[in-house]
């Protein structure tokens, strides 16, 4: 096959702060998990404190900490592969791939062999003292999965290659991705590793915290079971729902490069399970009451979630089902045509708002005393915010004046009457 360097740049509007941005965040945002898995585990848990405190380089490499980590993508990969729930991707019929949506049953049967190794006697807790060296882990595949996509990308088919990753720019390319849907035979790389070594590895991380706790203190609080139960029900939503995700930006728009390899996999399963890590170390005490509430919050936040994602998807995949055929719309240009009523009438992005909900959820557990456990919400609000101005932007040149009057029907993008 041809290479496709001479090719001319498609695309040249850069985001996340361009070529600069490119540049930095590689190296910002890796140092940004150890700083927090490192503030994780000192008593005070400060996340501001003077000095930092740096863990000593001999706490950052382990031999057996890169022997999980080998096991764990080959196990991942391997539960990938069984061959189980085929689905399309419905963006892209003209090169109409396929892809593996059983993420439902590898989280089932990592589960099964997780119980039987832990009844057999392995110490699941040990993953608490491991943790640093499995980020540094973590870090060093997303570089080399970046820098083995960017390769590659030169020997793709010019139609695989993303709009926005096809600058010129080698550090700006090789950060936001220049090929689509990678893939190794019929292994989508880019489809498996959004919902599978990271997600899962997150609540596997979450459990082994539980265990530590249960170590430590004999039996396992209340905040950990909440924190622990809300994750697990986050994550088993995302893969019972996996081929939901084949709509969404990532998987549609953006190419396969180093922010999105190192989002999944080191990212995810390393700073969205900061709480269950923080309770291990910062015990807290909930009272039945503050405990229901934040139950209901998180049934709230679910439940807005679930039910606006779902009827967008029920929308794109069949506007005809009896589910939403009710539901009032506008035509656009281009034939699809936009909810004005129902959940994506109430604000523009519905799912966000139940989302953020759910953040809130997994942080209260953890008490009001420090920043730490709150940077997931923080993090979380920005990284919406950031792309619902991304998706913004690209419904308005899809879809021009129609796009125009759906916000002027839906005035608020997240937050009724206020965002
Ligand atoms: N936990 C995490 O770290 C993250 C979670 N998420 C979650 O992932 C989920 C998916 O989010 P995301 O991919 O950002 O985007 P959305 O699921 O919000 O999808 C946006 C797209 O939906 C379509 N759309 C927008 N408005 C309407 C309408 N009124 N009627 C019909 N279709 C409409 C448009 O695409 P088109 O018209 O082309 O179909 C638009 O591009 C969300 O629940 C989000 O909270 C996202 C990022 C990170
Ligand atoms: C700071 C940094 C490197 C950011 C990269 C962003 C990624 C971490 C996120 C981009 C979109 C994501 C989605 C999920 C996880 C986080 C990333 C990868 C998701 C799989 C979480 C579970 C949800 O149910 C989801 C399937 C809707 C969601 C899809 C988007």
């Amino acid at each position: 096959m041809k290479l496709n360097k001479h090719k001319p740049a498609q695309h040249t509007e850069m985001e996340f702060g361009g070529a600069l941005g490119a540049a930095c965040i590689p190296v910002f945002l890796p140092l940004t998990v150890l700083y927090l898995l490192s503030v994780c585990r000192t008593p005070g848990g400060a996340l501001l404190q003077w000095p930092p405190p740096l863990p000593h380089s001999t706490f950052l490499w382990d031999p057996v900490a890169a022997a999980i980590m080998v096991g764990w993508i080959s196990l991942q990969s391997a539960l990938y592969l069984l061959p189980m729930g085929k689905v399309s991707l419905p963006e892209n019929p003209q090169f109409c791939l396929c892809f593996n949506a059983a993420g439902f049953h590898a989280l089932c049967m990592t589960a099964v062999l997780l119980a039987v190794c832990v009844c057999l006697g392995m110490p699941l807790g040990y993953l608490f003292d491991l943790v640093l060296p499995l980020a540094v882990c973590a870090i060093g595949v997303s570089y080399l999965l970046a820098l083995y996509l960017y390769i590659r990308s030169f020997w793709a088919p010019a139609h695989q290659l993303a709009l926005g990753g096809n600058t010129g720019n080698p550090l700006y390319d090789f950060f936001i991705g220049r090929e689509l849907n990678p893939r190794i035979g019929s292994f989508d790389l880019k489809f498996f590793c959004e919902l599978r070594p990271g997600l899962i590895g997150w609540v596997v991380l979450n459990a082994a915290m539980l265990m530590k706790e249960v170590e430590l203190r004999g039996s396992s609080s209340l905040a950990m079971l909440l924190v622990n139960g809300f994750q697990l029900l986050y994550v088993t939503d995302a893969l019972w729902n996996e081929e939901a995700v084949l709509t969404t930006m990532d998987i549609v728009h953006d190419g396969f490069g180093f922010m999105l390899a190192f989002g999944d996999l080191a990212w995810v399963p390393f700073t969205y399970g900061l709480q269950a890590m923080f309770l291990v170390i910062h015990p807290q005490t909930l009272s039945p009451l503050s405990a229901l509430g934040i139950i209901l919050l998180n049934g709230v936040g679910y439940s807005i979630f679930r039910k606006s994602n779902s009827q967008k998807n029920q929308f794109r995949r069949d506007p005809a089902h009896k589910s939403i055929a009710h539901l009032e719309t506008i035509a656009t240009a281009t034939g699809k045509r936009l909810l004005v009523s129902g959940w994506w009438g109430f604000v523009r992005h519905p799912n966000y708002l139940g989302d953020i909900l759910m953040a809130l959820a997994w942080s209260l557990p953890c008490g009001v005393s420090h920043l730490l456990p709150y940077f997931y919400v923080v993090y979380f609000s920005i990284l919406l915010v950031h792309r619902e101005a991304r998706d913004e932007r690209q419904c308005r040149a899809k879809y021009g004046l129609a796009w125009d009057t759906y916000c002027r029907r839906v005035p608020y993008r997240i937050i009724p009457y206020i965002y």
